[in-house]
């Protein structure tokens, strides 16, 4: 049937069973766009398995498959975390977009739910240092030595789980320390787990003869994360909406629409959001930080305009820092991947794109379909809103409250690492001294 579909062209060979899984490297964006530049063609097919699969790599192939033909790609593909981990299929992320009508009531009682739930940004940017500010450390002659990327996931984690749940389960000073630990141990196993990993997602038989237990590993994660987010809802429930957070807000909705707001709904949104808030917003502040480091003219410079203001919530150059360093390589709709790291490094969309050139973004908006941190379409990123003011806050303080140095050449390296966030290969290290200016500011 296959050679009667006219479809993109594909690379050789594609092996009977397995297709082109065999030809698929970490890190995968990179493979994509060099089969993509092998061919001479922007936009592919591969066949991952029993899966086929389209690889789209130029802004217009993306303008055509998210304008014309959004409603066609609103889809996502079946996973089998979604089935085990993710309330079979029916989060936000739930594969059937079009089935049930409770995706945009969802995403706007998200939207609802964490707009009224502070997001706490002051005390939440300066967690990561609280000890530093508490203790002995907190003084401006001193220069300490911080490995960010624990400290920075630290903050977009309790972040979240602060206007999810109310409650702060990473660093020294968290809520209830058996439970926090437990939690995290949980959070670690399914972004281990997460999507596009299982070689039984694309091979079924694999899941039939439960491959390497992977299937009774899902379905063993599964109930222990249900019972955890059974906890915070019931916890909640208790609260009788007093509580001000998004479990909590949900709840008050579940009383006048029990039929949309289940508590299966409510654990499954509030799980989504842990999981694709967290390592988005620390990796992407961690690549942000690392580049600034490694350019000390545009720190300097972002560190005057900011003092001027005097406040973090100025910060105009978030967004293009974001898109600069931090774009999640790729989305994936109905198995159409779109390599957006292929298309924010292209010469012929963006001139010298490899150069971290902030003022290109000076004049506002970007035109056509050449940037997309957070995908496009409708199922682009629901949390684009909450991520620029938290990315733009916690770097705007970072910036504004610390004289920064690298540790050594390494932090030059820019080589990411595997994960679907995308993340730092080597975790940023550098050397920081507090200034005067944060006890205004924090
Ligand atoms: C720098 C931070 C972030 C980046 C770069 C990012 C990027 C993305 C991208 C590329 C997608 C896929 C879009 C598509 O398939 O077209 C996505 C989806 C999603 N993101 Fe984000 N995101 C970030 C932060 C957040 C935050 C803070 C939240 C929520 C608290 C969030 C919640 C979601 C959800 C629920 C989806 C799935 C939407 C759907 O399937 O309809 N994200 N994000």
């Amino acid at each position: 049937r296959r050679k009667n579909q006219n479809l993109p062209p594909s690379p050789v060979p594609a092996l009977p069973v397995i297709g082109h899984l065999h030809l698929l490297k970490q890190p995968l964006h990179r493979t994509l766009h060099r089969l993509s530049q092998k061919l001479g063609q922007q936009i592919i097919s591969l066949r991952f398995g029993s899966r086929l699969v389209v690889v789209v790599s130029s802004p217009a192939a993306v303008e055509e498959c998210f304008t014309k033909n959004d409603i066609v790609l609103a889809n996502r593909p079946f996973f089998a975390i979604g089935e085990h981990v993710g309330y079979n299929q029916t989060t936000v992320v739930r594969p059937q977009w079009s089935e049930l009508p409770t995706v945009t009531t969802g995403a706007t009682s998200v939207d609802f739910a964490l707009s009224r739930s502070s997001p706490q940004v002051g005390s939440t940017c300066s967690c990561p240092f609280e000890r530093t500010r508490s203790g002995f450390l907190f003084t401006s002659w001193l220069k300490l030595h911080v490995e960010l990327k624990s400290k920075l996931f630290e903050l977009s984690f309790n972040n979240i789980m602060r206007m999810v749940a109310g409650k702060r389960y990473l660093g020294e000073d968290v809520d209830n320390h058996e439970e926090a630990e437990r939690f995290r141990e949980l959070i670690r196993e399914a972004f281990a787990q997460s999507v596009a990993s299982n070689p039984g997602d694309y091979l079924p038989v694999l899941r039939w003869i439960n491959y390497k237990g992977m299937e009774k590993n899902l379905v063993r994660l599964g109930k222990k994360m249900d019972a955890f987010m059974q906890g915070l809802v019931d916890e909640n429930r208790r609260g009788n909406g007093k509580n001000n957070n998004m479990i909590s807000h949900l709840l008050s909705l579940q009383e006048s629409q029990p039929e949309y707001y289940t508590d299966q709904i409510i654990k499954g949104l509030a799980l989504v959001m842990l999981n694709a808030g967290t390592d988005t917003s620390s990796v992407t502040i961690e690549w942000a930080m690392t580049l600034l480091l490694n350019h000390p003219d545009v720190l300097k410079k972002a560190r005057a305009e900011l003092d001027n203001h005097q406040h973090p919530c100025y910060y105009r150059m978030s967004h293009p820092l974001i898109a600069q360093s931090g774009d999640t390589m790729f989305h994936v709709a109905q198995f159409l991947l779109v390599n957006a790291w292929a298309i924010h490094r292209d010469p012929r969309v963006w001139e010298d794109p490899t150069s971290f050139k902030p003022e290109r973004f000076e004049a506002g908006e970007v035109e056509g379909h050449r940037l997309m941190p957070f995908g496009m379409g409708r199922r682009s990123c629901p949390g684009t809103g909450l991520a620029q003011r938290v990315l733009g806050l916690a770097l705007a303080s970072l910036i504004q409250c610390f004289e920064w140095e690298t540790m050594s050449e390494n932090q030059k390296d820019l080589t990411e690492g595997t994960g679907l966030s995308m993340p730092k290969l080597e975790p940023l290290v550098a050397m920081c001294r507090v200034r005067h200016i944060m006890d205004k500011i924090l």
